[in-house]
């Protein structure tokens, strides 16, 4: 059984506060994208293969979050994995791929874990694989109404970051939530989005400056909004059509960056999971 993980992008991202824990409080605008990485899941003894063009950044022992899904679940499984997407890069590979193979295992009978987000703060959100507001730390999952076709060009620029130095060189932590959700197509989206930040941007640019040009190639080669996606590096470009992304990340290849050009996923097939209930939809 194939289970696609695909790449999360917050298309916002305010921090609105810090717990007593050190967790940041987020109010973001989660969506998915049509590009992500794959996780094929047997019966077996508990095993891990992994192949695809990042497949040699993974670890493939026991703390690959594929194979402690599985454990969280208790269950055995032979986990292959196809890495398409860059590791540490903002755009939530490790929990797309530990809720793809909880997703698969809750197929086939396995009961979720008590708490999924023990294992990473946006695997709620990428259980759930589908456009949502995402507050708290991750746990509070709102419908939001639904986004239009969304033209997109995203771009890593080949520097791992990992996440909690970005949330540890954030100058402000006490910042306005989003704004209400509205919008209809997507000039209205992209009017919204641009009422909103990510305030983890220029903590991230800090500390891995060629961020700041990868936004400016991305702003240059027409994108309507650029922004980073998590904690970064990973930035997105909206742009007018499909063949204006295609355009500009033909135009944006640069040795040693990962563009692709891509668009939101469909919404998800039967039997994705919402967290709230554990029930299959
Ligand atoms: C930044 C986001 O990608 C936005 O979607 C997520 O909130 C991060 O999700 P994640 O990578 O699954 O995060 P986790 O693996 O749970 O946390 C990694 C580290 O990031 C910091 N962290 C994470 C989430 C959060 N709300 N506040 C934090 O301060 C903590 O230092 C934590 O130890
Ligand atoms: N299946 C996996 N895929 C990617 N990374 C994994 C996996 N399992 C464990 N890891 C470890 O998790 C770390 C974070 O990787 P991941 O790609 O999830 O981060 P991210 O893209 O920054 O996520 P986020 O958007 O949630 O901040 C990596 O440094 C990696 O060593």
């Amino acid at each position: 059984m194939i289970q696609p993980a695909p790449a999360k992008l917050n298309l916002a991202l305010h921090v609105t506060g810090r717990r007593a824990d050190g967790y940041h409080l987020l109010d973001s605008l989660v969506a998915f994208a049509a590009i992500g990485d794959h996780v094929s899941l047997q019966t077996g003894p508990a095993a891990l293969t992994v192949d695809g063009p990042f497949a040699e950044q993974v670890p493939t022992d026991d703390s690959n979050l594929c194979l402690r899904a599985a454990r969280a679940m208790g269950a055995e499984a032979s986990i292959h994995l196809t890495k398409n997407l860059p590791v540490a890069s903002g755009i939530g590979g490790g929990s797309a791929d530990a809720a793809a193979v909880m997703r698969g295992l809750a197929a086939q009978g396995w009961s979720l874990p008590d708490n999924p987000a023990a294992l990473g703060a946006d695997i709620p959100v990428c259980l759930a694989s589908r456009p949502l507001r995402m507050r708290g730390v991750g746990e509070r999952l709102d419908a939001v109404p639904p986004l239009p076709a969304l033209p997109l060009v995203l771009i890593n620029p080949g520097q791992p970051l990992a996440t909690p130095p970005v949330f540890a060189a954030l100058s402000r932590r006490d910042n306005p939530g989003l704004p209400d959700p509205d919008w209809h197509d997507a000039e209205s989206l992209i009017d919204w989005l641009a009422r909103c930040r990510n305030d983890l941007q220029p903590a991230a640019i800090s500390l891995v400056p060629v961020i700041a040009e990868v936004l400016a190639a991305l702003d240059r080669a027409g994108a309507r909004l650029a922004r980073m996606s998590g904690s970064g590096a990973t930035c997105f470009g909206i742009f007018d059509s499909p063949d204006a992304a295609r355009a500009a990340a033909d135009a944006l290849t640069r040795p040693g960056w990962w563009t692709v050009a891509t668009e939101l996923a469909p919404l998800p097939a039967p039997g994705y999971i919402s967290t709230k209930t554990g029930r299959k939809d």
